[in-house]
């Protein structure tokens, strides 16, 4: 039987063989990856270790913070912070940038992270997750500011995330495809278990909250309303839905069997472009999903060629299977043309 590939195998391989990272980078998402290990345990003991219900904070964001959304922001800051060449962090849960302090040359990266997604499924046991993104610091001439994470998604170096399910899987990418690792609680390490993850382009599941359907755009309710449509409709199939409320847990389903996710802008708070999070989350996963073959897009544009304009900036999130991501991106284009004309 072939001996199996831990994570820190994979990424020499990446490095030795293939040139993709440099082994600063290895270092990085090595750390990065002991850190979800941590997280893990911490979600594993549930209510043995105290770990869940409210924290009675609130984040810069407004929200109500849980005491694993605290606990998790700390372990990424606290490894980092002395593991793997990084200039500063950026997360959902701080206000502003947090500086690596005293290194010497400075570091080369700039690490973002949403240290726990899907908070409103801790306490009810259902699968969480860190989403973790990439960036080089551009001008390494001066010292690090928040202009420096306002970079396009494309840029990113690399980008994945662990999920805290049934199973704890880290999924990665440094730019040359999704790979899959599991870890083995018996010998604490990420074993790779998928790689070259491939989305299908068609697919006949969809994954949107659908309580908020009232408050959608036009080219939203057309799409969804086709595929409730099924068979009897315009798209002759029937279609699935699934919505777990934690973004990594509905975008690992779809690396892992296709289908498309949608976080539209809705009418509830119209000023804001969407609900989730551009640099923490939307970026990292549609690198995940490109690199698997699906598509990104805020219904207007790819998701990895908007420049953020601020940290915690937000967007609307289109993803998955490419061609029901086009389908529904179209509409939005042509409910604009029709605006105009
Ligand atoms: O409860 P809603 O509005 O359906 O939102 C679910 C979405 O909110 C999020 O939980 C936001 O993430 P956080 O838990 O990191 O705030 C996404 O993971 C998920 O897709
Ligand atoms: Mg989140
Ligand atoms: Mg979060």
């Amino acid at each position: 039987m072939a001996q199996p590939v831990s994570l820190t195998r994979y990424l020499v391989e990446q490095h030795r063989k293939h040139g993709h990272i440099t082994s600063e980078l290895r270092l990085l998402i090595e750390v990065v990856a002991r850190a979800c290990k941590r997280i893990a345990i911490s979600v594993n003991k549930g209510a043995l270790g105290e770990v869940l219900g409210s924290a009675g904070s609130e984040n810069v964001q407004g929200e109500v913070q849980k005491k694993l959304d605290i606990i998790s922001n700390e372990v990424l800051i606290e490894a980092n912070e002395w593991g793997g060449h990084l200039a500063a962090m950026a997360s959902e849960e701080m206000d502003s940038i947090h500086v690596v302090p005293n290194r010497y040359p400075q570091g080369e990266f700039l690490l973002l992270f949403d240290p726990l997604d899907g908070s409103s499924n801790i306490d009810v046991n259902v699968s969480i997750g860190t989403i973790f993104s990439v960036l080089r610091k551009v001008n390494n001439q001066r010292g690090v500011s928040e202009e420096d994470f306002l970079q396009p998604g494309k840029q990113q170096a690399a980008a994945g995330y662990c999920v805290y399910g049934p199973q704890t899987t880290l999924v990665l990418t440094v730019g040359d495809g999704v790979a899959m690792f599991t870890l083995d609680r018996e010998t604490g390490s990420f074993v790779l278990t998928d790689e070259d993850v491939s989305i299908p382009e068609d697919t006949k599941e969809f994954a949107i909250n659908m309580s908020n359907m009232r408050h959608w755009a036009p080219p939203v309710t057309r799409y969804i309303d086709e595929c409730l449509a099924g068979k009897e409709g315009s798209r002759g199939k029937d279609f699935n839905m699934r919505w777990v409320a934690s973004m990594v847990a509905d975008v690992h389903r779809i690396l892992t069997r296709g289908g498309v996710f949608l976080y539209p802008w809705d009418r509830r708070e119209p000023n804001k472009p969407g609900k989730l999070r551009l640099m923490y989350e939307a970026n990292p996963m549609a690198f995940l999903i490109e690199q698997a073959g699906g598509a990104a897009t805020n219904g207007e544009r790819r998701i990895m060629d908007i420049v953020p304009t601020a940290l915690h900036e937000r967007v609307a999130v289109m993803l998955g299977s490419k061609n029901e991501v086009e389908r529904v991106t179209r509409y939005h284009v042509e409910a604009q043309g029709q605006q105009a004309g």
